[in-house]
């Protein structure tokens, strides 16, 4: 008996130190990747990871490979088993965006994003998410966004007014704020009301049971959460199951306070929608859940392509995550940089003044429907804030950067010589080889950043170039403005129109009111999932980015008591 257990136990050994062996010092000679130059791996569980993933750092990093390495860099992952290829050539990128069967997310990001949010249509792959986005994409359609711009002016209102509440409290007609978070707060009551028809009414008073367990998930658990915390839930999900931490915990029950108050929207939505056919009145509903439950129950969608309740459930938590964060970072980023830039905040005002008419009431959700509409019409048509808006998003994209992993062997185009790694330059290559497995590291701020195609400014904030785009940035894909930010291909972001309307109405109501100058403490950017403002050294307080904002007081005009 002891004889076979000390068998087994050895047999054990011998099959998990083979596999270490296997993975640590010999898989890496058989990816074909091998053959492509990049940076050294100066010990055994070294890696790139933090060079290019900070954005402190990455702008100069990937100059750095370019000119060292090529368009087409070999990195080092986690470990010795994990080479993957960091592609800083556009045809390359557009390649592997737009096949996205082939390359797709990896299932280790969908495992983490899973784990907070469900399966819903930002870690669905193939056929589910398939139907998922074709399921959704009537919600996103022109005429349902346009239907969103009242209430994004009510909630900009609602924002407006709590900060000159704060004023009024000073002694001083200054306050400091911490804008990211506020904004964060504003976008959430945004993405609740349009997406689902929910008051979290969070600007008012952050007591909503829902908002916080969303808050807590994402701010405690993303926004601090260490590297090698994010890696061990990823690969050893079960023994946070048998042995769970104070993340796991906290992830556990707010999830419960998800899965039941989303699985009563669901209900109630339904109730309403069949009553309404019960009746022959219609439910006329405009939020993103009853075009969902609509489109889902549409006659021309064969059974087999609906989607059920629970992956319902799994894309309201997604349109919470990927809704609300990245548009409150955009608006926040913006405000940032014109405090940093305050003759552009001034440009920028000047503009915006131009289409408020000088009889608009100061709360501009008073304004009709009609009027509402027109004013939007003309504020999205400003040919500066729209400069302001797509510099910004080129400068600082809220997602660094993206991850897809190779689900066959394949040739991945491209555009400039490859670099090997024994020194030599393929100047005629027409493809990268590629195996099964491979990572394939997108950089979306690289993309944006580069100095070959935006010229040698190309890492400041100058809104003046987009009226004498040179030629190359011209031609870039991309779904917006040549850039990255929103992706691009069939995983891009669907809600691209919903987010542009936040972020110019925001600054028109924000721009026109208050004047914003940088706080006293220094800001930086730290990418957690986002790239989100920090106070320098100050990262266990959680994101945050305090500004200084002022009333502004227009000539002739008396401030409001
Ligand atoms: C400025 C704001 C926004 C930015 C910069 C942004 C950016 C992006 C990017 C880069 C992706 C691709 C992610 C990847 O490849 O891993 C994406 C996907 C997505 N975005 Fe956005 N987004 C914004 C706002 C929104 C809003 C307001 C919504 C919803 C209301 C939304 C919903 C989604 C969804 C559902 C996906 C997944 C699409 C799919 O995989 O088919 N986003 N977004």
């Amino acid at each position: 008996m002891k004889m076979a257990l000390f068998q087994a136990i050895l047999a054990f050994v011998v099959i998990f130190a083979s596999f270490a062996l296997y993975y640590l010092f010999i898989i890496k000679y058989f990816n074909p990747l091998r053959h492509i130059a990049g940076p050294p791996v100066r010990t055994l569980f070294a890696n790139h990871l933090s060079a290019v993933l900070d954005p402190k750092r990455t702008p100069a990093v990937h100059k750095h490979l370019v000119e060292k390495y090529g368009r087409s860099v070999r990195i080092r992952g986690v470990g010795p088993w994990d080479d993957r290829l960091l592609t800083l050539d556009t045809v390359s990128l557009n390649y592997v965006l737009k096949n996205s069967t082939l390359y797709e997310k990896p299932w280790q990001s969908r495992r983490l994003i899973t784990s907070l949010i469900g399966c819903g249509m930002l870690s669905a792959e193939g056929q589910m998410h398939k139907r998922q986005r074709r399921i959704a994409t009537p919600a996103f359609s022109n005429q349902n966004m346009r239907a969103l711009i009242p209430l994004v002016f009510q909630k900009g209102d609602q924002l407006k007014n709590r900060w000159m509440d704060i004023m009024n409290a000073g002694t001083t007609e200054a306050a400091t704020v911490d804008v990211c978070q506020w904004m964060s707060r504003a976008t959430f009551d945004i993405i609740g009301l349009a997406g689902f028809d929910y008051n979290f009414n969070s600007i008012q008073d952050e007591s909503n049971e829902l908002f916080l367990a969303y808050k807590e998930m994402f701010d405690k658990v993303i926004g601090k959460s260490t590297f090698w915390g994010t890696l061990a839930s990823v690969y050893l999900p079960t023994l946070f199951k048998i042995i769970p931490n104070q993340r796991s915990r906290t992830i556990e029950r707010c999830q419960a306070v998800i899965r039941r108050e989303a699985g009563n929207m669901i209900t109630e939505k339904k109730r309403k929608i069949a009553e309404g056919n019960e009746t022959g009145k219609a439910y006329q509903g405009k939020d993103i859940l009853t075009q969902l439950l609509t489109s889902n129950a549409a006659i021309d969608i064969p059974i087999e392509q609906r989607i059920d309740d629970e992956e319902m459930l799994h894309n309201i938590n997604t349109f919470m995550f990927a809704g609300s964060d990245t548009t409150s970072l955009t608006v926040s980023w913006i405000l940032y940089l014109l405090t940093e830039n305050p003759e552009m905040q001034e440009h920028l005002r000047a503009e915006l003044f131009t289409v408020l008419p000088p009889t608009a009431p100061t709360n501009l959700s008073e304004l009709t429907e009609e009027e509402t509409q027109s004013l939007y019409a003309e504020v999205s048509e400003l040919p500066y804030l729209h400069n302001v808006m797509r510099e910004a998003l080129r400068l600082i994209p809220p997602l660094h950067s993206t991850l897809r992993v190779a689900t066959k062997d394949d040739e991945i185009p491209v555009s400039y010589p490859v670099h090997r790694s024994d020194g030599s330059v393929d100047e005629s290559a027409q493809s990268i080889h590629i195996a099964k497995g491979t990572f394939v590291h997108v950089s979306v701020e690289a993309f944006n950043l580069d100095q070959d195609v935006w010229g040698e400014d190309a890492w400041s904030f100058n809104p003046d170039r987009w009226d004498n785009l040179p030629e190359k940035a011209r031609e870039q894909p991309g779904l917006f403005s040549n850039i990255l930010s929103f992706s691009a291909g069939p995983r891009s972001c669907i809600g691209i129109r919903f987010a542009l309307i936040e972020v110019k109405t925001f600054l028109f109501v924000l721009l026109t009111n208050f004047v914003f100058q940088s706080g006293l403490d220094p800001i930086e950017k730290i990418n957690v999932v986002l790239t989100r403002p920090f106070v320098k050294k100050q990262f266990s307080k959680g994101s945050q980015m305090p500004l200084i904002v002022k009333r502004f007081v227009r000539m002739g005009q008396v401030p409001e008591i």
